[in-house]
């Protein structure tokens, strides 16, 4: 695990985002963790998670020209994710989406820079994909192009019912069906080796059952 993934995971346990227990998903399943972005609440949190995304978004050496957040949580993300890349001397625009449009105004769904260029779409997990694939949709509807997608957290786990799997993970099937990559900041790999390393002996206690959920579901 390279320094940073290392310390994502540390800082997102610490921050209280990333949580150990019994969680249900989206999908449904039971899961033993839970990665809440909701709960970057404060500043101090904010700023620093946006800089693991700026360093990721650099470290990946894609060229992209903005970035773009979906409503809701994605529209923080990318807007402080604008900010760290700034304070790192990369000045970019970025743009986010009303869930609802607006008759008013300047009206429409999108608001902050002209999507235009290569956009990358930042957002805090993928579950089933559905909010990527809008954001694609939206992105090239302005005539721009996606070209990459960070999220804080790949779970690495197949999609599907629990009686038909996937072989591909959601994360993978979004690579796959746009051929742009999906960075990560950190994954269940990454996870797995925190709370199995004895760091932080609160955690161990959940290494069998992050193991089993590993085994069942994952890529
Ligand atoms: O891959 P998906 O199935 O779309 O799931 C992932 C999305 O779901 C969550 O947001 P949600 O849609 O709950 O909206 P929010 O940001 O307003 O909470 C999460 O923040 C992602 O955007
Ligand atoms: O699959 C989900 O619903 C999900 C998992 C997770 O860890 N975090 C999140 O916001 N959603």
């Amino acid at each position: 695990m390279s320094n940073l993934r290392q310390e994502f995971i540390e800082f997102a346990v610490s921050a209280g985002v990333l949580r150990f227990g019994e969680f249900v998903t989206k999908a449904g399943r039971t899961s033993p963790y839970f990665f809440n972005a909701g709960l970057f609440s404060e500043g101090a949190t904010l700023a620093q998670v946006a800089r693991f995304y700026a360093q990721t978004l650099a470290d990946a050496g894609i060229e992209y020209d903005m970035l773009f957040g979906p409503a809701y949580k994605g529209i923080t993300l990318a807007s402080a994710t604008a900010v760290a890349l700034a304070g790192m001397g990369r000045n970019v625009p970025f743009a986010f989406n009303r869930k609802e449009a607006k008759d008013h105004g300047e009206g429409g769904t999108i608001v902050g820079a002209k999507l235009q260029g290569k956009v990358v779409i930042i957002d805090d997990v993928i579950s089933a994909g559905t909010s990527v694939r809008e954001s694609v949709d939206m992105i090239r509807a302005a005539g721009a192009t996606p070209c990459a997608v960070l999220i804080a957290l790949d779970r690495m786990e197949r999609s599907g019912k629990d009686d038909a799997l996937s072989e591909l993970s959601a994360v993978q099937e979004v690579a796959r069906e746009y051929g742009m990559p999906v960075i990560s900041i950190g994954n269940l790999n990454d996870l797995f080796e925190y709370i199995s390393n004895g760091g932080d002996a609160r955690l161990t206690q959940h290494k069998d059952a992050v193991a089993a959920y590993r085994t069942r579901y994952g890529v």
